[in-house]
C-alpha cells in the first residue's frame, strides 16, 4: 500500500521513507516536489538542504586530534548532524575522536533538543539514539547508507559485524518506544535542479575569479573537478553495490525500501544529492594556488596574524553555497554562514575543533509572506516602485536575525557570504562585531539605484578575506616586485615579458 502523506509545514512537503509499525509500505509522495513557483528558478526544499548540510558537516576538516586511531571494537564512521529547532538551524556539528554527533549535540544543547528535529549523515548507533530520544526530540532523520556504526563488510571484522547488528537490533527497539519520529526523510529534486546548480556553480564569484586569472581555463576544467569530486564522494555517501545496500537497509529495519520501486527511488534521491553535492564542492575547488586571503591594504595581517586554514575557510563557503540554493530571489541568490571560534578551553568536545556556529541565512522576503506579497524585478524594471530590492532580506540580515548564539566582543566571529556584503549589511557585520568577513568580490565597487558595492573597500576594523591567488604565488609576487619599480619610475616590461611561462604557471589540483 502506498499513500500520500503531507508534511506538517506546507513548506516542508516530505516524502518519507518511514517503515510503518502496521508493516505497511512507507507513505510516499507520487509527485516531484516543487518548492518552487511555476517560472521561476529552482529551489532547493528545506529537507534536502538539511541532509545536504548533514553530509558535507561529515567532512568538516579534522584537526589533528581526531586523526588519532579509533580504539572502538566497531568501525565507527564519522557522522554530520544539524539540529533544526522551529524551522531554523540551530547547530552544526561532526563526531569528534572521542564522541559521536549525537554525543556532541547532547553536550552542546541538553534539554534544548526537546521538539527539534535532527538530520544525521548516518543511521546514529544505540549509543546516541538513547540519549537523544531522552531529550524528548520530534524528529531524527538519517542518509539510509551505511550507519555509524560501519555494517559495510569490507571495514569490519566478525566480531565487530556480531557487535553492528546488535547495536542496529537496539536502535530498532529503542525507534519503536519512542515518541519521536526516526525515519529517512529524502524529497526528489525539483525538475531541473541539478542542471541549474552546474550552471550556477561555474558562474559563481569563485569559478569566475580563477576563469580571469589562469589562461587555458574552460568549462571542461571545471566538468572535470566535478567527475572527481563525484567519484569520491559516491565511495563515501552511497553504496555501490546493490545487494549490499539492501543488506544494510535490511539491518536498519528499512526493508520496506527494498522492495522496487521504492529501492529504485531512493538510490536515484540519493544520487542526485551526492551529485549536487559534488558540483557546489568543486565551485570553491582546493587547488593549491587559490583560497581566502586578506585583501591587500591587510595583507600584513594575513602573514603575521595566524588565520583559519585555507580547509576550514573552503568548507564553510561551500555551506553558504548550500544555503544560496533556498533564496527566495530568482535571479541572485545568496548564501551566508556565521561562525566563531573559542578562545577559552582547549578541551574541545566538537568535531569541528575550536569553531562553533552561529547562524546561517539567505536571501529571502520577510517570514511569513506569501509569493505574491512582494514584487520580483529587478533594476531592469523602469519603475523603481516596483523593484525587489526594499522588500528582499538579505542572507547575513537573517544570519544575524536567526542566530543562536551571542557575537563575543572577545572571541573570532566571522561570516561567510557568497558575493560581497552591499552598503546595507556592512554597518550591520561591524556592528554586530564579526571580525572577518569572507566573501566573493567580484561586484565590489558596483553601484546601482537601489543596492551598491561601495562600502566593502572602504570597511575598516573588520578583516576582509576574499578569493584569488595565494599573494606568495611566484606570478604573484613578481607582479608586486614590477609595480614597485614602477612606483620607482624605472622602466617597465610589459606583464609578459616580465614573467616567464614557466612563473606564471599556475597548479588548479582539485585534490
Ligand atoms: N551580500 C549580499 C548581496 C546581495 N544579496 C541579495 C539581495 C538581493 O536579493 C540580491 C541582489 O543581488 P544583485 O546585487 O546581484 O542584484 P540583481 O539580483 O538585480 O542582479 P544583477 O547582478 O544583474 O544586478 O542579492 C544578499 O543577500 N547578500
Amino acid at each position: 500500500m502506498s499513500q500520500c502523506r503531507p508534511f506538517k509545514a506546507n513548506t516542508e512537503r516530505a516524502l518519507m521513507h518511514r517503515p510503518r509499525r502496521d508493516g505497511a509500505a512507507p507513505a510516499c509522495h507520487s509527485s516531484t516536489q516543487t518548492d518552487s513557483m511555476p517560472g521561476q528558478t529552482p529551489r532547493l526544499s528545506k529537507v534536502n538542504l538539511y541532509t545536504l548540510l548533514s553530509l558535507w558537516m561529515e567532512l568538516f576538516p579534522s584537526n589533528v586530534d581526531e586523526k588519532k586511531k579509533n580504539t572502538s571494537p566497531v568501525a565507527v564512521k564519522k557522522t554530520g548532524l544539524v539540529v533544526v529547532e522551529n524551522m531554523k538551524i540551530i547547530g552544526l556539528h561532526c563526531s569528534s575522536a572521542d564522541l559521536h554527533a549525537g554525543q556532541v549535540a547532547v553536550i552542546k544543547h541538553g534539554s534544548r533538543l526537546k521538539d527539534c528535529n535532527l538530520y544525521f549523515s548516518r543511521k546514529p548507533c544505540s549509543t546516541c539514539l538513547k540519549m537523544i530520544v531522552n531529550a524528548g526530540v520530534n524528529r531524527i532523520s538519517y542518509w539510509p547508507a551505511d550507519p555509524e556504526i560501519s555494517l559495510q563488510v569490507e571495514l569490519t571484522s566478525n566480531n565487530s559485524t556480531e557487535d553492528a547488528k546488535l547495536d542496529a537490533k537496539a536502535v530498532e527497539r529503542l525507534k519503536s518506544n519512542s515518541r519521536a519520529h526516526v525515519c529517512v526523510l529524502l524529497q526528489p529534486l525539483t525538475c531541473c535542479m541539478v542542471q541549474f546548480v552546474e550552471e550556477t556553480s561555474i558562474k559563481c564569484d569563485f569559478i569566475q575569479i580563477i576563469e580571469k586569472t589562469v589562461p587555458g581555463f574552460t568549462a571542461d576544467t571545471f566538468s572535470k573537478w566535478r567527475q572527481e569530486k563525484m567519484k569520491e564522494f559516491e565511495t563515501l555517501f552511497l553504496i555501490s553495490n546493490e545487494e549490499h545496500h539492501k543488506q544494510i537497509l535490511m539491518t536498519v529495519g528499512l526493508e520496506n525500501l527494498c522492495e522496487d520501486p521504492y529501492f529504485n527511488n531512493l538510490r536515484q534521491n540519493m544520487k542526485e544529492l551526492v551529485i549536487l553535492l559534488s558540483t557546489v564542492a568543486s565551485s570553491v575547488p582546493n587547488g593549491q594556488d587559490f583560497g581566502f586571503h586578506c585583501c591587500e591594504s591587510q595583507q600584513h595581517k594575513d602573514m603575521h596574524s595566524p588565520s583559519l586554514s585555507q580547509e576550514i575557510t573552503r568548507h564553510c563557503m561551500i555551506q553558504a553555497r548550500l544555503l544560496a540554493y533556498r533564496t527566495e530571489d530568482h535571479k541572485t541568490g545568496v548564501g551566508a554562514v556565521i561562525w566563531a571560534e573559542r578562545i577559552s578551553s582547549p578541551h574541545h568536545c566538537d568535531g569541528t575543533g575550536a569553531m562553533y556556529f552561529i547562524g546561517c541565512g539567505y536571501n529571502a522576503f520577510p517570514v511569513g509572506s506569501e509569493y505574491a506579497d512582494f514584487p520580483h524585478m529587478d533594476d531592469k524594471q523602469k519603475e523603481r516602485e516596483i523593484r525587489k530590492f526594499r522588500y528582499i532580506i538579505h542572507a547575513e540580515q537573517n544570519a544575524l536575525t536567526f542566530r543562536c548564539q551571542e557575537i563575543k566582543a572577545e572571541e573570532r566571529s566571522m561570516i561567510f557570504v557568497t558575493k560581497c556584503p552591499c552598503d546595507e549589511c556592512i554597518p550591520l557585520i561591524k556592528g554586530a562585531g564579526i571580525k572577518q568577513i569572507y566573501s566573493g568580490d567580484v561586484d565590489v565597487g558596483k553601484k546601482k539605484a537601489d543596492i551598491s558595492y561601495m562600502k566593502y573597500g572602504e570597511l575598516q576594523g573588520v578583516e576582509k578575506y576574499t578569493w584569488r591567488l595565494n599573494p606568495s604565488h611566484p606570478s604573484v609576487v613578481q607582479k608586486n616586485e614590477l609595480r614597485t619599480v614602477e612606483n620607482g619610475g624605472e622602466e617597465t616590461k610589459s606583464e609578459d615579458e616580465a614573467q616567464p611561462h614557466s612563473v606564471k604557471k599556475i597548479c588548479l589540483e582539485n585534490t
